[in-house]
């Protein structure tokens, strides 16, 4: 403390100096400090990261992706002490060790034993991912070299990560992203990712799918294989199109039928491709001609983009002038909802969620459309896929050669199709299918909560609506190729086949008597399976090859040639999925009670619309009526407006007339008093000259008088005065 005293005395000065001095001497102390403090700091910082390299990824960019799946994995990441939790994930490699759900712990928050129901098939498990929070840094040890990893958010608020490394050159970062992206890969081959727009005009990546094997789809022969080869081709095609100055541009149209594949072709070729998906909802209420330009400008240059329903944007064919009046919204329920779901409720957590408000205001216009699809913005190397149920509604600029080079018809399902359809449905003693590579689309591994937890807040798109009975696990196992074990005695079903739990193969499974009350017993045999308890069995046993090709051909002799779509039949199969021979026998059966329900639901539907189309009818009855009423009140009122004015016209003449009449009066009174006014001046005049000429007359008697005599003159003085008089009268 002393020697803290001597060092500052000697500034502060001695105990003379004033307190004010003293103080402000302190201030100029302080402030120095801090300020080297500050320098020095800043000047390590700088020196420090002038040995570092630094690599930025923006969450726009796949090389984020790539990253936060690697780092997931890193036992060092996991180790941060500060934490966010997230159950939105980028969909593939969320089934890894920094994840967790119920299953893993127990009510005391052991890792119990492996539970009874982990065995359920479809079992719904929410895994929630820690990833650590912002603007924490983590040190990460990678090949020789320690990496510090940041995680940060930027202005407009994009989640922007930072990795940096002291050395002298980049190829340790390199090599890291490379590595980052082969794991995502490797991860993502199995995998389709698909983004949708959203009404900020980017696309929100929304969902993993596994791939869907080009076998699934039955579709007439040589349709599949010529889109297939069709889009290979183009991929290959780059420098063709670009020798010949043509648009690297290819699109798809296919049209027809509802249910007939149209969706699930697409998925397929995806999956066949390695290529992503990028759908966009023409319907959407958010839509506009900017924004459609700037969604095609932003996709990326090899991948699919899906218009869905093209014809739902526009339900009058628009012409090319078509501007927004011309066209209104769908109103068909099956719309709205995709209205409602499109632009993509995104699943990953934090990205772009800013300002998630959608305008509500559609404004495509059919030549924005046009102009977004091959404007000059437009990617290239992009394969265009549209759909629609509705060809007729389509603008023939729409759908021209160059927009849609490829026409594809789907049709209701031929018999051909069906007997396909039911050989790819069950399972046959022959096949020898891999896992993933089977007819059907597998289904989701567990944990991987985008395809199959997040049901509820993926947009509607028919790319994705398959019937959820459809991909359980009861419908996969039905092409597990291993017979299973022949059963025990005590097993409660008989020959049935065991259930398998999502992603496990048959092979690995024993089928193991269920655990039951009073399993011990010895005296007596087991009574014999109850009809509908084997009947109600969940997977059908594999059908030898001949067994199967009766069945299908039975099943596709019932089936009435394209009267039925490939969903409707898909949807009876399901029905029967554990029980071929029923499927096959009562398909006659089902073809019947299906036309008795369409000819009821047509039946119904036209009733409704006649009743509808009365009550049109009354409602424009009534307003033609209520129309002409007001017609003929209006007329009835402009005629009384008419003689209003005819009235006011003939009133306002009146008065006219009468201010005239009086102004006439006016003038004569004015000429008459004028008149007068001169009358009376003149008679004043003659008046004053007759006294003058009296006075004269007098001033001249007088003087005569004085000389004449008075008696003989004075009659002949009295003549001119009279004469005067008159004079000035008249
Ligand atoms: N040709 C087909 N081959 C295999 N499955 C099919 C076929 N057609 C339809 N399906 C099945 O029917 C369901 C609906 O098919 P999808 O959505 O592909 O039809 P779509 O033609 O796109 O219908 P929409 O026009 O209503 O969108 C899916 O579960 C799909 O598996």
């Amino acid at each position: 403390m002393d020697a803290l005293k001597s060092l500052i005395q000697p500034l502060v000065g001695g105990a003379g100096g004033s307190s004010v001095v003293d103080g402000m001497k302190l201030v100029v102390l302080g402030g120095t400090v801090e300020t080297a403090r500050r320098v020095s700091s800043s000047a390590w910082s700088h020196f420090v990261n002038s040995f570092f390299l630094t690599a930025h990824f923006s969450e726009e960019d796949y090389p984020y992706d790539w990253l936060m799946l690697w780092l997931s994995r890193r036992p060092e990441w996991q180790r941060s002490r500060e934490f966010e939790t997230t159950t939105r994930s980028s969909g593939i490699g969320t089934d890894n060790a920094n994840s967790f759900g119920e299953e893993d712990f127990d009510d005391t928050g052991a890792s119990p034993a492996p539970a009874d129901d982990d065995d359920i098939p479809g079992k719904v498990t929410t895994r929630v991912v820690f990833q650590p929070t912002f603007d924490t840094t983590h040190t990460i040890y990678y090949r020789g070299h320690w990496l510090r990893v940041r995680r940060s958010r930027k202005n407009d608020g994009t989640e922007m990560l930072s990795i940096s490394v002291v050395a002298r050159s980049n190829t340790i970062l390199k090599q890291l992203v490379l590595q980052a992206k082969k794991e995502y890969e490797a991860e993502a081959i199995h995998r389709i990712q698909i983004y949708f727009a959203d009404s900020h005009g980017s696309w929100r990546w929304t969902d993993s799918r596994h791939k869907r094997p080009m076998g699934s789809i039955v579709l007439n022969p040589g349709v599949k294989e010529m889109l297939l080869n069709d889009t290979k081709d183009f991929l290959k095609s780059e420098k063709w199109y670009a020798d010949r100055g043509i648009p690297f541009r290819r699109g798809y149209l296919l049209h027809g039928v509802p249910g007939s594949g149209k969706s699930s072709l697409i998925h397929a070729i995806a999956g066949q491709l390695m290529l992503d998906i990028y759908v966009v909802s023409l319907s959407a209420s958010w839509i506009s001609d900017s924004t459609l330009t700037t969604l095609m400008g932003r996709v990326p240059a090899r991948c699919i983009l899906l218009l869905e329903d093209l014809d739902a944007a526009f339900v009058r064919s628009s012409t090319r002038e078509g501007g927004n009046d011309e066209k209104e919204k769908k109103e068909g329920p099956q719309d709205q909802g995709q209205n409602n779901n499109s632009g993509g409720t995104g699943i990953r957590g934090g990205r772009n969620r800013r300002g998630e408000h959608l305008s509500d205001v559609n404004t495509l216009s059919l030549s924005g459309l046009l102009n977004a699809l091959d404007g000059v913005a437009a990617a290239e190397g992009r394969l265009l896929f549209a759909t629609t149920n509705h060809l007729d509604r389509l603008d023939p600029a729409l759908s021209r050669p160059g927009r849609m080079d490829v026409w594809v018809e789907f049709k209701n399902a031929s018999k051909w199709q069906a007997e396909a359809l039911f050989r790819n449905f069950f399972p046959s003693t022959e096949d020898d299918i891999p896992e993933g590579d089977a007819e059907f689309p597998t289904p989701s591994a567990p944990g991987s909560t985008a395809s199959a937890n997040d049901s509820d807040s993926r947009p509607a798109s028919t790319l994705w609506s398959m019937s959820p009975s459809f991909s359980s696990s009861s419908v996969a196992s039905s092409f597990s190729t291993t017979p299973l074990s022949s059963p025990t005695p005590s097993s409660p079903i008989g020959d049935a086949v065991p259930l398998f739990p999502q992603g496990r193969s048959p092979t690995s499974m024993t089928a193991q008597p269920l655990p039951q009350f009073g399993a011990s017993n010895r005296a007596y045999l087991p009574p014999p399976v109850e009809e509908h308890i084997l009947t109600s069995q969940h997977s059908a046993k594999p059908l030898d090859a001949v067994t199967l090709g009766i069945l299908a051909k039975k099943f596709a002799d019932g089936v009435p040639e394209e009267e039925f779509s490939v969903a409707a039949l898909q949807g009876y199969l399901l029905k029967n999925k554990s029980q071929p021979e029923a499927a096959a026998t009562g398909v006659a059966e089902w073809v019947v009670t299906e036309r008795e329900m369409r000819a009821r639901l047509k039946r119904e539907k036209e009733e409704r619309e006649a009743k509808e189309r009365v009550e049109r009818e009354k409602r424009k009855e009534k307003a033609a009526e209520k129309e002409a009423e007001k017609k003929e009140l209006e007329k009835k009122e402009a005629e009384l407006e008419k003689m209003r004015q005819l009235l006011a016209d003939k009133e306002e003449k009146e008065r006219k007339e009468k201010e005239s009449e009086k102004e006439e009066e006016k003038t004569k009174e004015a000429e008459a008093a004028l008149l007068a006014a001169a009358a009376q001046e003149e008679i004043k005049k003659k008046e004053q000259e007759i006294e003058d000429a009296r006075k004269k007359q007098q001033e001249q008697e007088r003087k005569e008088q004085d000389s004449a005599s008075d008696s003989d003159d004075s009659e002949a003085e009295n003549i001119p005065i009279q004469t005067a008089r008159k004079s000035a009268w008249a």
